[in-house]
């Protein structure tokens, strides 16, 4: 079931113009990530879905009643209170019955990990502890779409982790939208890609169809050393490059047509070879591919 569509969005500061012609749908359970360079277009992507900020044209629809959830990419946190006290006001601002704003701000705060400095000021609390904070903020309401906005740049890759596992036990129950600088993390959790650029909608799909539009078929073989590398480099027809005691073969051809042809070539004539693998583009080399290019 769609849970959110987007059509046609547009936003513009004046001449700026920061979306455009935005279209694109959230099916119920999944997670999208919005990836794109710099000033491509999320934040305010994000700020219009969330309804902080207004569109200029274009429409948004989403089943208003299964709730929303928002992490801006700068929380902001009143120093003064204690975690738990800020969680009650969220709780309450989301629209958590006052009732129940006390037990479901401190199930949040335990489920992100913060249970035991609820009570302390969230001052003192380290960049980590605020986006998981700013995580729970968004939860407390427990909606079923999620919208987070660089919810990992922040962090060290230990604390990416722990907060990507975080948003993936929140599966299937909550639709993910996220943007990411963060690629790698972007590969773990993403059952579609949005990818923008210069306010627009430059590529989108699942992350497998995505890299087989960007995939570049090459075969890697690792030698002991690079005079064996070189010498098999010599000795094939294929388009070969050198990787010091690596080389890398691209092979237009059907899937494993060209790994066996590959292998024969190894038995017949090499030595020192200690491995073998089919290359596929990284998320990374496609961003630099797609951004590149347009
Ligand atoms: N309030 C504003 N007034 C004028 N221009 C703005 C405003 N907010 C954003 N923009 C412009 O709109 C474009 C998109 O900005 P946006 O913050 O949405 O990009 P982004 O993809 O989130 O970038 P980043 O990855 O750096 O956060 C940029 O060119 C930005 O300068």
């Amino acid at each position: 079931m769609t849970i959110l569509e987007v059509r046609n969005l547009t936003k513009r500061y004046g001449e700026q113009v920061a979306v455009k012609d935005l279209s694109f749908a959230l099916e119920e359970g999944t997670a999208t990530a919005l990836i794109g360079p710099n000033g491509a277009g999320k934040t305010t992507t994000l700020s219009m879905l969330a309804g902080l900020l207004r569109a200029t044209s274009g429409s948004i629809n989403w089943h208003r009643e299964s709730g929303v959830g928002f992490l801006p990419q700068h929380p902001h946190f009143f120093p003064w209170m204690t975690a738990l006290e800020f969680m009650e006001m969220a709780a309450k601002l989301s629209g958590v019955h006052s009732k129940n704003a006390l037990s479901q701000s401190k199930k949040t705060l335990e489920f992100v990990g913060l249970g035991s400095v609820q009570n302390k000021k969230t001052g003192t609390f380290s960049g980590g502890m605020k986006q998981r904070l700013g995580l729970a903020q968004a939860i407390v309401h427990e909606p079923k779409l999620l919208l987070l906005d660089e919810p990992v740049s922040a962090l060290d890759p230990t604390g990416r982790r722990e907060i990507m596992d975080l948003l993936k036990s929140l599966q299937p129950h909550t639709t993910v939208l996220y943007s990411t600088h963060i690629l790698n993390d972007a590969e773990q959790m993403t059952d579609q890609l949005l990818f923008m650029q210069h306010g627009k909608l430059v590529e989108h799909g699942s992350l497998g169809e995505v890299k087989e539009r960007y995939a570049e078929p090459r075969i890697r073989i690792r030698f002991q050393t690079a005079r064996q590398a070189a010498v098999f480099a010599g000795q094939v027809s294929w388009p070969a490059d050198l990787d010091g005691s690596a080389v890398e073969l691209a092979i237009e051809e059907e899937g494993d047509t060209a790994m066996k042809k590959v292998l024969a070539k190894l038995a017949d004539t090499s030595e020192g070879v200690v491995g073998v693998e089919q290359k596929t583009a990284t998320l990374e080399e496609i961003f630099i591919k797609v951004a590149g290019g347009k």
